[in-house]
Parts: structure tokens; sequence; C-alpha cells
């Protein structure tokens, strides 16, 4: 009777309601439980493993060693590769490195752990096995046999063409220099690392300019086959000119490390004649710019021993050993005295001028150097650039430097310089003389009829390449002394008070 009413339908309806609510409110639980344990992680490596239980496999070994204990350059190449997969924090164990940079982490997968990779929808593992003895680890790659014939060939071709991505991007840019030819000494070559911070991003230019420069340098990267197709060395040349200071140098840097590439910076005051000059050139690598800094200095004073055809040759790179990816670079005060074969299409693709600066460049490194966007004295200085006075970004760059601890001061020393320079300009003009150098400091862009793109930009300049480099070490030491916390304080202060 009791166990009736129990099971009465009259007691217990079947209410839709409460169990759509049950069926909700158990849904969500296990959701939870399953997203905030490793439940879903678990449930899924199971089943994984559960479906590859169902198919038949293939295994291959890339050994790090081969039988006379060398380095199997294929096994180092794929351990980057699979080290640079971002399924490598998905295995159980992963060791940290720290990397090259102070902040960089490097990921290496450990011993005896698998990792998925995935290749034009095929799944494949790696195991990571090390073996007892002699500590050497075997790469060990699994492949379903259905899918063996189809992936194997493009897969390790995929990976191949990834480490080398990888190596080039991580690549140390060295800066090479000639020495003076020695009898018994055949590398005409020294090299140091070539650590310079400048990158096309810091230089004070229009940023219009800068992004044209970037995409050609790019387009030239991918036109490898266009090259060929047309029978020509695959080589870009860039003249960069303008007055000192304006930031030529400081470019190439900048170029150098946008392409990752070597840079052979050519002193010609130490080459013998033309056919050292061809010497240099074939001892250089592919994937190089080849910079030669100050050559309208060379051409007009003859102080070398190379000849205008032995330049004009070198700078065909009709010599070069592979014709391959050459960046040349050359960096002129003006153009104007240059024989015209020098600088002809072809010879010379692209020409980018460095004028002084002007008002907009003046807002660019007050930014930069100093932290201000405005300043009651800015419309002091822009007036005084309106009257046709002009300096290099270096110069006004090292003024801001060195009164970094007081804006306005750095303001007031710049204004002194213009002036300085406005008061020489109009000396010079009433005496009769004409005053070098651009005063315009806006950039200009044009297109040359052929290939190249002539640009006109500002900045300033300081000597050689390796002086720069020099340069920038001892500044920053400069800098790392002087700035106490003082300073920093005063300089805030002026800053508040210059906004305000
Ligand atoms: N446009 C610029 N942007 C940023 N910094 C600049 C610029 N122009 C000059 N400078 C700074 O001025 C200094 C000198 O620049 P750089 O040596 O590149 O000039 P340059 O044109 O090569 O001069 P030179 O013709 O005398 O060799 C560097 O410290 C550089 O950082
Ligand atoms: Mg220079």
């Amino acid at each position: 009777m009791f166990h009736r009413t129990i099971l009465s339908p009259i007691m217990f309806p079947a209410n839709p309601i409460l169990v759509s609510a049950i069926l909700v409110v158990g849904s969500f639980l296990i959701f939870r439980l399953l997203s905030r344990t490793s439940l879903l992680f678990n449930l899924k490596k199971w089943w994984r493993l559960l479906e590859d239980n169902f198919h038949v496999y293939q295994f291959y070994k890339v050994p790090q060693f081969n039988e006379h204990m060398q380095e199997n350059q294929l096994h180092r190449k794929i351990f980057t590769y699979l080290n640079s997969l971002p399924s490598v924090e998905d295995s159980d164990f992963t060791n940290l490195f720290s990397g090259n940079k102070s902040n960089d982490i490097n990921l290496v997968l450990d011993s005896n752990q698998t990792l998925l990779d995935t290749f034009l929808g095929a799944r494949v593992y790696w195991v990571n096995e090390k073996l007892a003895g002699n500590g050497a680890n075997t790469l060990v790659l699994k492949i379903r046999k259905k899918d063996k014939r189809r992936i194997l060939r493009p897969y390790i071709q995929h990976v191949l063409a990834s480490f080398e991505e990888i190596e080039s991007r991580k690549k140390e840019v060295k800066l090479h220099m000639n020495t003076v030819p020695e009898p018994e000494k055949n590398g005409r070559w020294t090299s140091v690392p070539f650590t310079h911070p400048a990158t096309i991003d810091t230089a004070v230019m229009d940023s219009d300019l800068k992004n044209k420069v970037k995409s050609d340098l790019e387009a030239f990267l991918k036109s490898k086959q266009y090259y060929n197709r047309l029978g020509k060395v695959w080589k870009r040349s860039y003249l960069l000119y303008g007055p000192s200071g304006t930031g030529k140098s400081t470019f190439v840097a900048g170029m150098a490390k946008f392409l990752s590439y070597d840079i052979y910076d050519v002193d010609l005051s130490k080459v013998a004649d033309d056919t050292d000059l061809k010497l240099l050139l074939l001892q250089t690598t592919n994937k190089s710019m080849i910079v030669i800094e100050d050559l309208d200095r060379y051409l007009a004073a003859q102080s070398t021993a190379v000849s205008l055809s032995g330049v004009l040759n070198f700078m065909d790179g009709i010599f070069s050993c592979c014709g391959e990816e050459r960046v040349m670079v050359f960096t002129m005060n003006g153009k104007d005295q240059v024989d015209p074969t020098v600088l002809r299409p072809g010879r010379i693709d692209v020409h980018i001028q460095f004028p002084l600066c002007d008002f907009s460049a003046f807002k660019n490194l007050a930014n930069s150097h100093l932290g201000l966007k405005e300043h009651k004295l800015f419309p002091q200085v822009e007036e005084i650039f309106q009257t046709g006075a002009s300096l290099s970004p270096a110069e006004i760059g090292e003024i801001m430097i060195s009164n970094r601890s007081s804006p306005t001061r750095a303001l007031k020393s710049v204004i002194t310089a213009l002036q300085t320079n406005s008061d020489s300009r109009v000396a010079a003009s009433k005496v009769g003389q004409q005053l070098t150098g651009s005063a315009s400091g806006r950039s200009v862009v044009e297109e040359t009829g052929d290939t190249g793109l002539f640009c006109r930009e500002s900045v300033h300049t300081v000597r050689e390449f390796r002086k720069l480099y020099g340069l920038f070490r001892r500044s920053s030491r400069k800098e790392s002394i002087d700035l106490d916390s003082n300073e920093k304080e005063n300089s805030r202060h002026e800053r508040r008070e210059s906004l305000g």
C-alpha cells in the first residue's frame, strides 16, 4: 500500500520544468568540473590514444650522432623546429632556458616527451628519446602508414624551410671591415658582432618614406626569380646623400637590421688596386649589405688606388661570388660633383636624400630626446626655421642630449644655435657665398622613370660606420653616469612646467 503511494504518478508527476532545470544545472556543473580541472585535457588525451590504437604507424629515427660520433645536422635542425612549435608547452615536461636577450625564455622539449604536430591535415608525433649509455638523444617521428607517402617528403621540407627561417631571424649580424692587404694572408675581412641599436623606425624621418624603403627592401628579397629571368644580378643599390650628421650611417645600420644582413664596410683607402677590390667583393657572402661611405669624397679626391672603372664594376656586382641577394649602399654628402655614370639607373636603384632638420623633424627630436610633445618655446623655434635657419639632426640631438636634465634650457640652446646659423647665412649671402646643404627639411619622394624611387628626407651625419658604432658605445656609457635621480626629478619638473 505504502509502495504504491510512493510510486504513484499523482504524488511524483514527471514535471518537465523540473527535469529541464536538473539537466541544465547538471550540465553546467559537469562543464565547470571539466573546465576547472584537467579532466577535459585527459579525456582528449585518452581519446587520442584510443583512436591511435586503430591505426598502423611508420616510425623514423633521427639520431643525434652518426656512427663516427659526428653531429647529425638533421637532428639539430628538426630539434630547433620542434622547440619553436607552440605544442612544446603541452608536453608534460618542458625545459626553460634564458634566451639571447635578457627577457627571452626558450622552451626546450625534455627527454622522452612526445610532441604533436599537424601537416596537410595529418597528425604526426615526435618523441625525444634519450638513449641509455652515451646520453645522446634520438628523435622518433611517428606517422600513420596511410599518410606516409603523401606527407613525409613535403613535411621534412617544411621542417627544414622553417628551420632556415628561424635561423635567419635569430642570426647575429656582423660588421666586416677590410684590412690592408698583407702578403701570406688570405682573408681580407675582419669582423665584429654588429649590435648597433638603430632601426629604420628610430630614424627621424617622414614615416611614409620609411615605409617605402621597407617595402622596397621586402620586394627586392622576394624577386629572385624575376632577376634570374631578366639575366640580372640579384642586387639592389641605394644612395644615401645629404649633409654631415643627417643620419645616413645610422640609416644603413637600420637597413641591415631590417634585413638581418651582415654588413661589409669597404674602406677604399685600404684597397690596393682594382684587382684587390674585386677580390674583396669575391670574399663577401650572400645575404649581405656592402657599404661604401663617402664615395663622392673618394671619387673627387682620387685618393684611392682604385680607378673609376674599378668602382663601376664593383657597383655592378659582376664579380660577386654567388650573384645572390646583395644590397649595396653608398653614402655621399652631395652628388652634384659625381660622374653621372656612377649614378645611372641600374647602378644606383634608389636615391634617398637626407636634408637638414625642419620644424617637424625638430619636434620629433624633442619628443624622442626630451619627452616633449609641446612647449611654450616651440612657436619661437618654428619662426626661426621659417627664416631658413637649420641644423642637422646630429647637432640638434647633441644639444638636447647634453641639456636633457632641463628641457627649457635645451630648447633655448637650440634657438641660440639656430640663430647663429641664421646669422651666418645672412653674412654669407652678403658676401655672395653659396651655402651648401638643403634647408628644406621636408622629405620628397620622386619616382625615377626606371626601377628606382628617389627620396628626399631629413637627417644629419657623423663620420664612418665604425666611428658611429664607437660613438654610441661611448655616449651610452656617459648617459648611465650622468642620469642620477636629481636630474630625472628636475627634468620631470620642467616638463610639467612647459606643458602647463
Ligand atoms: N634622422 C635622424 N634620426 C635619428 N638620429 C639621427 C638622425 N640624424 C642624425 N642622427 C644622430 O646623429 C648622429 C650622427 O648621425 P650619422 O652618423 O648617421 O650621420 P651621417 O649622415 O652618416 O653623417 P656623415 O655624413 O658625417 O657621415 C647619430 O648619433 C644619429 O643617431
Ligand atoms: Mg656617415
